[in-house]
């Protein structure tokens, strides 16, 4: 039986998280089927590729932490900021730590990491990114930043249920594991309530087209975030 997420993780498609992935469907899939995730289910990825791109990826994610740093400084409530804080622990503590581990497996420290150049598809979205949440409201922000939360969380849910990704001997089920995990699982349902309190507060009916419109650039540059590690110099 194919994974889609109606039937196996309904809350993603639910809400104003699940219209906007609906709405954006020829992107997201373009997001969430890449070839670079294919090659990741069955252990197929050249290791040097993997390592470029992660080596991006944790460059991404500390520019993605300083975006969501700002929902705590735009929280109208003590709740939504205690809700980014977490996520903002979480990406710091749980998800960097996985790339710090593939990284020392191969030789590289932190500071080799940090002194590594950003790729063109790294700017482009987290510029993108963190113009959003400078000069949008909090609505704006999540909207901007939920296509890393939520699609991640998807791939690794599908990945971990489809019977043909490899778990014996694939050097990326621990990568897999982590996305498809309790922690990772729980931000993305907590990033996904957030999106409905926030969408009814801040009128997310009124100004649904301009919120597509984020949400899609968003996933549009996921999709090419794949290829981030392809140019890099590591
Ligand atoms: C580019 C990108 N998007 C989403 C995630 C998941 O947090 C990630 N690590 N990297």
């Amino acid at each position: 039986m194919t994974w889609t997420a109606e039937r196996h993780w309904p809350v993603l498609a639910q809400g104003l998280a699940g219209r906007l992935r609906r709405d954006s469907a020829g992107d997201w899939d373009r997001f969430i089927h890449h070839p670079f995730v294919r090659s990741l289910a069955d252990g197929t990825l050249p290791e040097e590729e993997f390592r470029r791109f992660l080596v991006q990826d944790y460059l991404y994610l500390i520019q993605y932490a300083r975006a969501y740093a700002l929902a705590i400084y735009k929280g109208a409530t003590l709740e939504d900021m205690r809700s980014a804080s977490a996520i903002v622990t979480g990406l710091l503590d749980t998800e960097l730590a996985l790339h710090i581990a593939y990284c020392a497996s191969w030789g590289l420290t932190e500071a080799d990491m940090q002194g590594q150049p950003e790729s063109l598809e790294l700017l482009a979205y987290t510029r993108f990114i963190l113009d959003r949440a400078q000069t949008g409201d909090l609505l704006d922000l999540i909207v901007t930043l939920a296509p890393c939360l939520i699609g991640y969380g998807e791939i690794g849910a599908r990945l971990h249920a489809d019977p043909a990704t490899r778990r014996e001997g694939n050097p990326y089920w621990p990568w897999i594991a982590l996305y498809s995990g309790e922690k990772f699982t729980g931000f993305v349902e907590a990033g996904i309530r957030t999106l409905d309190t926030l969408g009814a507060r801040y009128g997310a009916d009124a100004r649904y087209p301009m919120l597509l419109s984020e949400f899609r650039t968003s996933v549009r540059l996921e999709a090419a975030f794949w290829l981030a590690g392809q140019s890099g110099p590591l």
